[in-house]
């Protein structure tokens, strides 16, 4: 079977985009891992999937497989990419759409001047929603990592994440932490690790050891969740600026209950053909 696909990126997490409104196709997880293989493959941290709606709210259904084949719910540098493809492919004459994803409605908008501005949703903090298991609600939690416990703040953004205060992002225990946090019991469906370093109350470094992928240059809701929790500890104003190693990302959050809005480029690499 040959399969049509796009090579997009967001700061430089990257993805292999594939129109499954125009291809009927059903991949396994070892055509996801496949794709996603940067020797023997294509090469990609995640796989988007464009689909027709299952609901009649919804312009699109949006889907998600990291490198290692699994779905996911939610990816924000996709998310970005996701409104620039069915845009440039004539699939939607719409500058801002409805998607839908398995964590809910997500509204990506194209701004005049190429970037795109994402309504996230509002971020969710009850342990059971995460998932992560704490017997209650709490602002940080002490988690044993290794040797070390560290201070983390539990944040769901659809997926989850685990987001912790670091005093030098280039000197932050990515390496050493990522597997171990990502795979930690606490969080029994995994977890993204992030590292925030806070350069002021505006402004964040950022790395993120991704769920199913490992670090990559950057990555939305990674992006979202620091800033949510650099907000909620009382660290950071509402309107946050996250460097990540591929670029900046514009974060904005009023508070409990309100949605997270994203703004950041979305960037397509190449077409091509690949053989399954
Ligand atoms: N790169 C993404 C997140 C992709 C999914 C994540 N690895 C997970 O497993 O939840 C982003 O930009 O948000």
């Amino acid at each position: 079977m040959k399969l049509k696909f796009t090579k997009m990126h967001g700061l430089g997490n990257d993805f292999v985009v594939i129109d499954c409104i125009s291809q009927n196709i059903s991949l396994s997880g070892a055509q996801f891992r496949f794709l996603a293989d940067r020797h023997f493959g294509i090469g990609c941290d995640q796989i988007l999937l464009v689909e027709n709606p299952t609901r009649s709210d919804a312009d699109f259904r949006y889907r998600i497989f990291n490198a290692d084949g699994g779905e996911v719910e939610q990816c924000g540098n996709g998310a970005r990419c996701f409104v620039r493809f069915v845009h440039d492919k004539g699939l939607t004459g719409k500058s801002e759409i409805r998607v839908e994803t398995a964590s809910g409605i997500i509204e990506p908008r194209l701004e005049a001047d190429g970037q795109v501005t994402v309504n996230m949703g509002a971020p969710r903090f009850e342990p059971m929603e995460i998932p992560f298991l704490a017997e209650k609600r709490a602002l940080t939690y002490p988690l044993p990592v290794g040797d070390k416990i560290i201070d983390i703040s539990a944040v769901s953004m659809g997926n989850p994440h685990a987001v912790q205060v670091v005093d030098h992002i280039d000197y932050a225990p990515v390496a050493e932490q990522g597997t171990l946090i990502e795979n930690h019991p606490a969080f029994p469906a995994r977890v993204n690790a992030g590292f925030m370093q806070v350069v002021d109350r505006t402004h964040i470094k950022l790395r993120v050891f991704e769920r199913g992928s490992g670090e990559t240059l950057a990555c939305g809701t990674g992006a979202c969740a620091a800033a949510v929790a650099g907000i909620t500890r009382g660290l950071l104003d509402a309107q946050v600026q996250v460097s990540t190693r591929g670029g900046e990302l514009a974060i904005r959050w009023e508070g409990e209950g309100q949605p997270v809005w994203m703004t950041g480029p979305a960037v397509t690499v190449f077409e091509g053909e690949i053989n399954l």
